[in-house]
């Protein structure tokens, strides 16, 4: 132990009470879309998906990973928009806006390809029921792989990683936002639970390969390491294009059990979440009461208290 060490450092932030959420039961809306080379199509396919799920009744709508551009490193930078720039600028996420006060829903705008300066993102938006942005998430971490003769693909090739994490307050709850890859950090999960969230959203696009070993696994532990809601959504699978996607958008509840889930295909999913529950089974089974402090650590890096 180094002479700088001192004891109290070696607490996990302690976890913030579970916050009352401004509402226990909602539905929620997740639409697992068809993606094209055509972005005017997408946009308005997006914008038709999220008015039906709002219809059916979902007051938080989620969207998929990059699904407004194929995905591809090729497309990332002709699709790419900047979103601080304003509207005019951003023809998706002006979509995402409009229709959020439109239909009064909160928002989880999947991801686009986002340029900013030089540099280009996977980025989500969160718009709230009023349409203003709420949140911005750059994918923290990007997705490298190479596994020779299943897949190959390096987004660090034309994106940089985001350097924060996001939890962000909304009408349906605190939400902690990851994309695809994020899902693999436990990391930022306990982050985001050890900050109060009732829910993590994760658009993704798995593949085939790490799709059918990981997805669901990856979607389950994470509920049940922090005893919460996970929600991910994917694109629809396109056996045709370039990236193919695992798609099987899900909702987990937080003992780990499948809420509601679908194939690959095209699909909306709407289900319901009942955040009451997150104290029962916190109660059934106090985990953050056995958390073992004194013998390992979680630093939040940027926790302002
Ligand atoms: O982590 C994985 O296996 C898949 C991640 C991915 O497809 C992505 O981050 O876009």
């Amino acid at each position: 132990m180094s002479s700088a060490f001192k004891p109290e450092q070696a607490r996990i932030p302690p976890a913030l009470a579970l916050p009352t959420p401004p509402l226990n039961k909602f539905k929620i809306g997740l639409c697992q879309l068809t993606v094209t080379p055509d972005k005017e199509r997408n946009i308005k396919h997006a914008r038709k998906a999220i008015q039906d799920a709002a219809q059916k009744g979902a007051q938080l709508v989620v969207l998929p990973e990059i699904w407004n551009s194929p995905y591809s490193n090729d497309s990332f930078p002709v699709y790419a928009e900047d979103i601080d720039a304003g509207h005019d600028a951003s023809p998706s996420t002006a979509m995402l806006a409009e229709v959020s006060v439109q239909m009064k829903i909160v928002i989880v705008g999947g991801s686009i390809p986002e340029r900013c300066g030089d540099k280009l993102y996977n980025t989500c938006c969160v718009f709230g029921t009023d349409g203003k942005l709420k949140a911005k998430h750059r994918k923290i971490h990007l997705f490298d792989i190479d596994i020779p003769g299943k897949i190959t693909f390096t987004e660090s090739k034309t994106l940089t990683a985001g350097e924060t994490p996001t939890i962000v307050d909304t009408d349906v709850g605190r939400i902690g936002i990851g994309i695809c890859h994020d899902i693999s950090f436990q990391e930022l999960a306990m982050i985001y639970a050890s900050r109060g969230a009732h829910l993590l959203c994760y658009p993704g696009a798995f593949n085939m390969t790490t799709g059918p070993l990981h997805w669901e696994l990856l979607q389950r532990a994470r509920a049940v390491d922090n005893q919460l809601y996970v929600a991910t959504c994917s694109p629809a699978r396109d056996a045709g294009a370039g990236y193919v996607a695992w798609g099987h958008s899900t909702l987990v509840g937080p003992f780990g059990e499948i809420i509601a889930t679908t194939e690959h295909d095209e699909d909306i999913i709407i289900a319901e979440i009942d955040y009451s529950v997150l104290e029962q089974r916190r109660t059934n089974l106090p985990l953050p009461k056995q958390r073992r402090a004194d013998l390992y650590r979680l630093i939040d890096i940027q926790r302002r208290e």
